[in-house]
């Protein structure tokens, strides 16, 4: 069942000329689901979300809750729960207090107030700390507050703006994992902005990847992992290479393209690519799925080691990559520097061989169709 809706959403402000913050913004979102807006600083995320809290009206478009229309509706009055990259609490007020805060006014009932708090923070995991000042509570602790605040009045939905950010990285992996917890056991369909996309893959059931005012993609974790869209997409998720390389042959879901060493490989590639023999593709291959093989084989392509990372989980190599070489000689002997184009690659693999070092010249193979697919620019 559809919850939210943006249709045709855009948003100019007077100040900043032509450019839209944001752009012919379309997206659906499931009841009960996590979705999160995800992009670069001044992407529109936070614009975003803010015209479906109702603090900004759109330029132009449509937005939806449960199919009524809500465009022009004031934040009061959407039944939207907000959490704050700043908790945004007041201070001077108990944790109770704070919590209680939207019930007050609401006009509920006290004796039903302090039973409703006392459940938001058992929630939270904070059961006893009702009576506490707001500066006795670490930043984890005060963006769980934040949270207790926002569900404690059972809205119909709730929007998180980078709620982690000011927590340090071991507490920001602890939250986002109660925050998802108790999203899922209240099931309140949320919307959550962030610019970390580790933070995203790891909480969202589907993520909407922004870039200048524009959705460039929206999917699964997975999808947008394993299937990017486009370049940027490719690029912002995680690390990926992304490969210029001529098509061979061309089919509805696969393309095959040229090694530099004339060996073909196969990739996955969106329905419409578009792409036919002859043309150049863009293929991305994620850095743990390239493989180390000797420089001599045939079917590698060919690489020179620039730098190597031991991050302890996995080894990362840099390596330049000759991606366009005409060059006609023995493949053995065959230089990575002599002519043609370099690409720059990484590879990341659990057990390199510690004599692997910078200078040295390797083979690399490029993974098969599942996991080598096809973007546009
Ligand atoms: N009130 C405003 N007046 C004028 N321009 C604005 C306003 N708010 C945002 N913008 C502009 O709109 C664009 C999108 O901003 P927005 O805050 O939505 O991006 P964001 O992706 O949330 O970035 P960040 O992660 O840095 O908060 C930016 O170019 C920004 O400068």
């Amino acid at each position: 069942m559809i919850d939210v809706e943006l249709e045709s959403v855009s948003k100019r402000f007077a100040k900043s000329g032509d450019a839209a913050a944001v752009d012919d913004v379309n997206l659906t979102i499931g009841a009960g689901e996590f979705f999160t807006l995800l992009g670069p600083s001044g992407c529109g995320k936070t614009t975003t979300l803010r015209m479906v809290a109702g603090f900004y009206f759109p330029s132009a478009g449509n937005i939806r809750f449960g199919g009524q229309d809500v465009t022009r509706l004031a934040p009061n009055k959407r039944d939207t729960g907000m959490v704050f990259q700043n908790y945004a609490l007041f201070p001077h007020m108990t944790v109770a207090q704070n919590v209680a805060y939207g019930l007050k006014v609401r006009k509920v009932s006290r004796a039903d107030a302090a039973r409703r708090v006392a459940e938001a923070l058992a929630e939270v995991h904070l059961d006893g700390y009702g009576p506490r000042r707001i500066d006795q509570l670490s930043g984890g602790q005060q963006q769980r507050v934040a949270l207790a605040r926002a569900l404690v009045i059972r809205p119909r939905m709730l929007l998180l703006d980078e709620p982690l950010s000011n927590l340090d990285a071991k507490l920001r992996e602890e939250t986002r994992t109660e925050i998802r917890r108790i999203q899922r056991e209240s099931g309140t369909t949320s919307i959550y902005v962030t610019h970390d996309q580790a933070e995203a893959m790891a909480m969202s059931d589907r993520i909407a990847v922004m870039q200048s005012g524009r959705v460039q993609q929206v999917g699964t974790p997975r999808e947008v992992y394993h299937q990017p869209a486009n370049a940027f997409v490719a690029r912002f998720i995680g690390r990926s290479n992304v490969l210029s390389l001529p098509v061979a042959a061309a089919e509805a879901t696969r393309v095959d393209v040229v090694l530099p060493s004339g060996g073909q490989v196969s990739a996955g590639a969106p329905e419409g690519h578009g792409l036919r023999e002859g043309d150049t593709a863009l293929v991305s291959a994620r850095p743990e799925y390239v493989t180390l093989v000797s420089a001599t084989d045939a079917d590698a392509l060919r690489g020179q080691v620039t730098a190597v990372e031991f991050t302890g989980m996995t080894t990362h190599l840099t390596l330049d990559v000759a991606t366009r070489d005409v060059a006609t000689r023995d493949v053995a002997t065959r230089d990575v520097d002599t002519g043609g184009e370099k690409t720059q690659m990484t590879v990341a693999a659990v057990d390199t061989p510690e004599r692997i070092g910078v200078g040295d010249r390797v083979g690399l193979r490029l993974p098969s169709a599942q996991r080598l697919w096809v973007v546009r620019p």
